[in-house]
């Protein structure tokens, strides 16, 4: 019974949130994969081995980074939560050349297995990988003050339980017009079902995930959108 509760929730992480699994697949097969950079692609098929592959984002989240970023020239970005490095990756060769990601995650051995695809894309040079967890080194960083509103962009996509620790010091570090990317904002669809019903693998970020949508949509200095690509993002706009 606990199997069938697991792969449940592993199907709700899985699919995607449209309304069937064709559709998702005909999204990706449309217009993700065609234009996903070879890298990227090399990234993903060597993370799919990984037991914790679910963690990886999805290259339509991917996509929609790239979008953003290049729609307000990012050059400064904070990524929280790397695991092996997709999503740094992406951000990585979206910036520009002299662009700098500060990327932050207590486990090093992860980010290891992308880092050599990393270095064959030609993009290490840009990415400052801390070995932490992330709310140090963000008060860190809020105590150079030439760090306030420094940066554009913030990828956030870790221990969902310190997002609203996160947001106020991302609210500190990125700049008025920057953006701010929760990930998982939609908790495998968990986040409209009685606690009582939410599958027991899902049940760990279910409450942090519900108080950050609540929290996020009545902060009166971001602008945001949440929306269901991938597992549920919420791209906030500083103010
Ligand atoms: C969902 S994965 C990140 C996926 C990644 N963005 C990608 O594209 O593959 C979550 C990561 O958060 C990291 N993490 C957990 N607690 C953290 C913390 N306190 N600070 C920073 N990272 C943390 C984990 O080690 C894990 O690698
Ligand atoms: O299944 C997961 C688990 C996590 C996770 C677990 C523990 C941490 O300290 C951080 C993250 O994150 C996930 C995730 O971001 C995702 O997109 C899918 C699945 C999971």
């Amino acid at each position: 019974m606990e199997a069938q509760v697991e792969a449940e929730a592993a199907g709700l992480m899985e699919t995607g949130l449209l309304r069937s699994y064709d559709l998702y697949k005909y999204l990706l097969e449309t217009s993700v994969y065609p234009l996903e950079a070879d890298s990227l692609k090399e990234l993903r098929a060597l993370t799919s081995t990984h037991p914790m592959s679910i963690m990886g984002t999805n290259p339509d989240s991917g996509q929609l980074m790239t979008l953003l970023l290049k729609l307000i020239n990012a050059r400064r970005t904070i990524e929280i939560g790397v695991f092996t490095g997709y999503s740094l990756l992406a951000t990585a060769l979206a910036i520009p050349e002299d662009g700098k990601i500060t990327a932050i995650d207590p486990d090093r051995s992860s980010y290891e297995i992308g880092l050599p695809v990393i270095k064959k894309a030609g993009v290490e040079h840009k990415i400052d990988f801390i070995q932490s967890e992330a709310l140090p080194v963000l008060e860190k960083l809020l105590e150079d003050h030439d760090n306030h509103g420094a940066f554009d962009f913030a990828f956030v996509d870790a221990d969902k339980h310190n997002y609203v620790n996160y947001h106020e010091k991302l609210l500190g570090l990125v700049k008025p017009g920057g953006i701010v990317i929760y990930d998982n904002t939609l908790w495998g669809g968990t986040v409209v079902m009685a606690e009582s019903s939410v599958p027991a693998p899902l049940m760990r970020f279910w409450k942090p995930v519900t108080e950050l949508n609540k929290y996020l949509a009545a902060d009166t200095r971001i602008q945001i959108c949440q929306i269901p690509v991938g597992d549920g993002m919420t791209i906030c706009r500083l103010l």
